[in-house]
């Protein structure tokens, strides 16, 4: 029985700037493991910068500094001795556009095993079959796997991207707005698995829709202008909010 108020990820006292910038101010907050958390708020608040600060992919954009502290499984993700690529292995992620790379739906997937030198062709096969389905595409897909991952429909193509973060086993996945780009019965499919993801991997899902933030987390946090508002059981955010802000912009006061 998965313990779900065990904290994966805890944020300390944290800022954040893109140069002088302060993007994100005196944040705290706890990730539960296996559970969705979704970051919501209006447009510029915060919640990309904080999603990315988890695995450090803020670090690839110039002159931004963090203060406070990131910890993973208790450990300091900004200490000197933490390897960001190892980082992003235990912490993937998927983008607003599904961004597969121009090769086979196969080689997608094996490409991050690969990477990790994985070489045997029955591990390799059973990893790719394994995340596939982990991400609701292997029936879709298992007999075209040589086919260019290209040729798949927008939907089909952010569950390859899913399937691709998911086969280097992390412990956490980051989305990005996984859903803006596409229809809403693709839409419906990548709620569904968001909710089926909950019971192997932390899901941490930026979302400026609210009825989808409604639909997919166990758990909720507003920002608004850099700050974290507040954060709690996503029925309670919808339907109790404690402060007058959240209440404002889950009702559509602001936008
Ligand atoms: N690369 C960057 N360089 C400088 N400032 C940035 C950069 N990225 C974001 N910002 C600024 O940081 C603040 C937070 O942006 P962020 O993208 O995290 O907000 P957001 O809540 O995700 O917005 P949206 O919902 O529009 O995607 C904004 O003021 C934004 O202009």
């Amino acid at each position: 029985m998965v313990n779900t108020q065990e904290i994966v990820i805890e944020v300390k006292d944290l800022n954040f700037y893109y140069g002088k910038s302060c993007a994100l101010s005196e944040v705290s907050m706890d990730i539960l493991r296996n559970q969705v958390t979704a970051l919501i708020g209006p447009s510029g608040c915060g919640k990309s910068t904080f999603l990315r600060l988890f695995n450090r992919m803020n670090d690839l954009i110039l002159g931004t500094r963090v203060e406070g502290k990131v910890l993973l499984d208790g450990q300091d993700i900004y200490g000197p001795d933490v390897d960001a690529v190892q980082l992003r292995r235990r912490v993937g992620m998927v983008f607003q556009k599904p961004n597969p790379f121009p090769k086979t739906i196969y080689e997608n997937v094996a490409y991050g095993p690969r990477l990790i030198g994985v070489k045997n062709k029955t591990e390799l096969d059973s990893l790719v079959e394994r995340s596939l389905k982990a991400a609701a595409l292997w029936d879709e897909v298992s007999d075209i796997l040589q086919n260019s991952a290209l040729a798949l429909s927008g939907g089909q193509q952010q569950r390859l991207c899913i399937a691709r973060a998911l086969a280097v086993q992390p412990e956490v996945l980051l989305m990005d707005e996984p859903t803006s780009a596409l229809d809403p019965i693709a839409t419906a499919r990548i709620e569904e698995l968001v909710g089926q993801l909950r019971e192997s991997y932390t899901v941490v899902i930026v979302t400026h829709n609210m009825q989808q933030a409604a639909r997919v987390s166990d758990q909720t946090a507003f920002f608004y202008m850099g700050q974290l508002v507040e954060k709690g059981p996503t029925e309670t955010i919808f339907t109790r909010p404690s402060q007058q802000r959240t209440e404002q912009y889950i009702t559509g006061r602001f936008g």
